[in-house]
């Protein structure tokens, strides 16, 4: 391997093992969260809901970072601060936040990894958590985390993820995406989707191809790859598990089908329908809260993925870093409505460019249904052979 090769190996290696820990402690909150009488979910400033979970993998991924890469300094732009778990009032809510991140350290080993000499305390957590307090920009490395994407789909028992991606100098350069709930292969898909009540109960054969997974990508290696989560007492194999995938070769508007956020709050369901009939997308969309929808276009579950926010809304880098990597490298194409690949040189700030719709749009939409304060639209399309299907 050469040594551009083998740049960010280390990186990729330490990331890969910790978005599995994080997974696995996704897992366990998810699990006691629905069965719970009391539903410990909160609601943030913006009214979007936040949980231990949160919080917890924030402190982990935060501390594995830190210990791992030893001697360099780590920045990490992540989503939660420590604001709501510093107030009197939160006594308990922090204590199941220690108590989940030292039950998830001490599996370190499991994923190869050691585990703290002695169980954290509660003011080294809320150091961990507080430190991801990087706004990135165009120079230096920083880590961008978002610890549970999708929290509306993670409280609901349904689809969330989390993501992990490495930025240098602006640019992407190495993205890790673990889908809890969203199996190895799409056929198993409705097994973990508790709120169909068509499917079976329980799911066919108990391999692998029905856990979730994780997917991950280095910049410029043309492969993304996909790994069962760990479950049980497996240990973490590297790389033999990892299978690479590829994005859908279909470039037929009429047999592609789009990714689009389950919530109407985050992307105007009326418009992407009506945007793509007029491209001329015939399949239902895809609905799928979170990263997860990256995930689906990587491997090629879906070809399209369409996010028309509301006039204003600012995207988050933390919402799209890991998942561009794996999309780009598994041979899609994302950009923002302007046909330009996203900015993620400019940190907290959106990492979409701003400006003119993209012609398409100009052509088939009416004049009416957009204007030009609309421009908060993120477009992930696919190209086969360099060419836009939309
Ligand atoms: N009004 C809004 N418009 C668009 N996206 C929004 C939004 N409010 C929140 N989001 C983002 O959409 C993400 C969920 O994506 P999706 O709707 O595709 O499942 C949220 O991530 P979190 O759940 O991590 O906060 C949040 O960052
Ligand atoms: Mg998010």
């Amino acid at each position: 391997m050469t040594e551009e090769n083998d740049k960010y190996g280390k990186e990729l290696d330490l990331a890969v093992r910790i978005v599995h820990m994080a997974c696995s402690l996704c897992q366990k909150v998810q699990k006691s969260l629905l069965s719970a009488a009391s539903r410990q979910v909160l609601a943030k400033d913006d009214d979007s809901p936040v949980t231990v979970a949160d919080w917890s993998v924030q402190a982990t991924v935060s501390w594995l970072l830190s210990e791992f890469l030893e001697g360099q300094s780590v920045s990490i732009v992540a989503e939660e601060d420590v604001q709501t778990l510093s107030k009197s009032d939160a006594a308990s809510l922090l204590a199941a936040v220690v108590n989940t991140v030292n039950e998830c350290l001490a599996e370190a080993p499991k994923y190869g990894l050691q585990q703290p000499k002695k169980a954290l305390k509660t003011s080294q957590i809320i150091e961990a958590i507080s430190r991801c307090n990087s706004t990135g920009g165009p120079t230096g490395r920083h880590w961008v985390l978002d610890p549970v994407d999708g929290t509306l789909g993670f409280v609901r028992g349904d689809q969330y993820a989390v993501a992990l991606a490495l930025i240098e100098d602006g640019k992407l350069v190495l993205g890790v995406l673990g889908c809890p709930n969203y199996p190895m292969k799409k056929e198993f898909l409705n097994y973990n989707h508790q709120r169909d009540q068509t499917m079976p109960k329980t799911p066919p054969s108990s391999d692998i191809w029905q856990k979730g997974c994780v997917m991950y990508a280095r910049r410029g290696s043309g492969r993304t790859w996909m790994q069962p989560l760990i479950h049980g007492d497996t240990k973490f194999e590297w790389p033999n598990s990892a299978t690479p995938v590829q994005a859908s070769p279909v470039d037929d508007p009429s047999l592609a089908t789009f990714c689009e956020p389950v919530e109407k709050a985050n992307s105007n369901h009326l418009f992407t329908a009506g945007l793509a009939n007029s491209i001329g997308l015939k399949n239902q969309p895809m609905r799928i809260h979170s990263m997860v929808k990256y995930a689906a276009i990587a491997r090629g579950d879906a070809e399209v993925f369409i996010k028309f926010a509301r006039s204003g809304y600012k995207e988050k880098i933390w919402d799209h870093a890991a998942g561009v990597v794996i999309v780009e490298e598994a041979g899609g194409v994302v950009t923002d409505a302007g046909g330009r690949p996203l900015d993620f040189s400019r940190g907290l700030k959106s990492g979409v460019l701003y400006g003119n719709l993209m012609m398409f749009l100009r052509q088939s939409i009416p004049e009416r249904a957009y204007s030009e304060k609309d421009a908060d639209v993120l477009l992930v399309s696919l190209t086969i052979d360099s060419r836009r299907v939309c």
